[in-house]
């Protein structure tokens, strides 16, 4: 039984005529788009994509989405993925580089929808947190994250040498903090340290956690 593909595709069938839609990125999301591209074509369903990476702006090409972007429109709801849900929804994201502009579209949604298979649901978030920085500051970056408790390593490229570049131009470092105890406050402190862009904690604007299981879909 595919979990992603079963709790994307029941959430593809809650989006109505005239929303502005956030797609979101990874292999959940990308299950959402694909569906929400067959409404379109079988059912004229009529909506506004608003891509949250490359990746999510090809699938909508391929799949004939009508997009905009966030400068243009607000958005009604943002269906995405995450690499962890803990107990109080905090999130974990950014396993495909993309955090940054998600969360800027995840954020900014009236509704923001989280699709997960349970292999996602832990009580703590304690996945290394992905850090967006400007190049230049990677070795200050790393040195402060460091100081506050992390092990960090800069992401390497599986498809070039050398580091990852995000579709922003810029490196993720992942920081491996263990078990966070206070997600927000750690949000809060690693976006203070110049030359981060954004990090992969999503401490707020949950509206919605849909998982996928075995025993069929249910809402945290
Ligand atoms: O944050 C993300 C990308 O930056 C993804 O939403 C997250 O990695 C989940 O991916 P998947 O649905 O493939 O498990």
């Amino acid at each position: 039984m595919n979990l992603k593909k079963m709790v994307a595709y029941k959430v593809a069938e809650e989006i109505r005529d005239g929303q502005v839609v956030g797609l979101g990125t990874g292999s959940t999301a990308r299950y959402f788009i694909e569906r929400v591209g067959m409404r379109i074509e079988k059912e004229e369903l009529d909506i506004l994509g608003v891509p949250t990476s490359y990746q999510s702006l090809f699938l909508a090409r391929d799949w004939e989405i009508p997009i905009t972007s966030i400068m243009e429109h607000d958005v009604d709801v943002a269906v995405d993925g995450a690499d962890e849900v803990d107990k109080n929804l905090n999130l974990l994201k950014g396993g495909g580089a993309a955090h940054t502009q998600e969360k800027i579209i995840d954020y900014s949604a009236s509704e923001f929808i989280v699709i997960v298979d349970d292999s996602k649901l832990t009580d703590k978030l304690k996945r290394p947190v992905p850090v967006e920085v400007i190049p230049a500051s990677s070795r200050l970056v790393c040195e402060e994250l460091n100081s506050m408790g992390a092990e960090v390593k800069i992401r390497m490229s599986d498809a070039k040498d050398g580091p990852l570049i995000t579709d922003n131009g810029n490196f993720v470092i992942d920081a491996d903090f263990g078990p966070i105890d206070d997600p927000p406050g750690l949000e809060y402190e690693i976006n203070n340290i110049p030359g981060v862009l954004e990090n992969g904690i999503f401490s707020r604007g949950v509206d919605r956690v849909i998982v996928g299981t075995r025993d069929g879909i249910i809402e945290l």
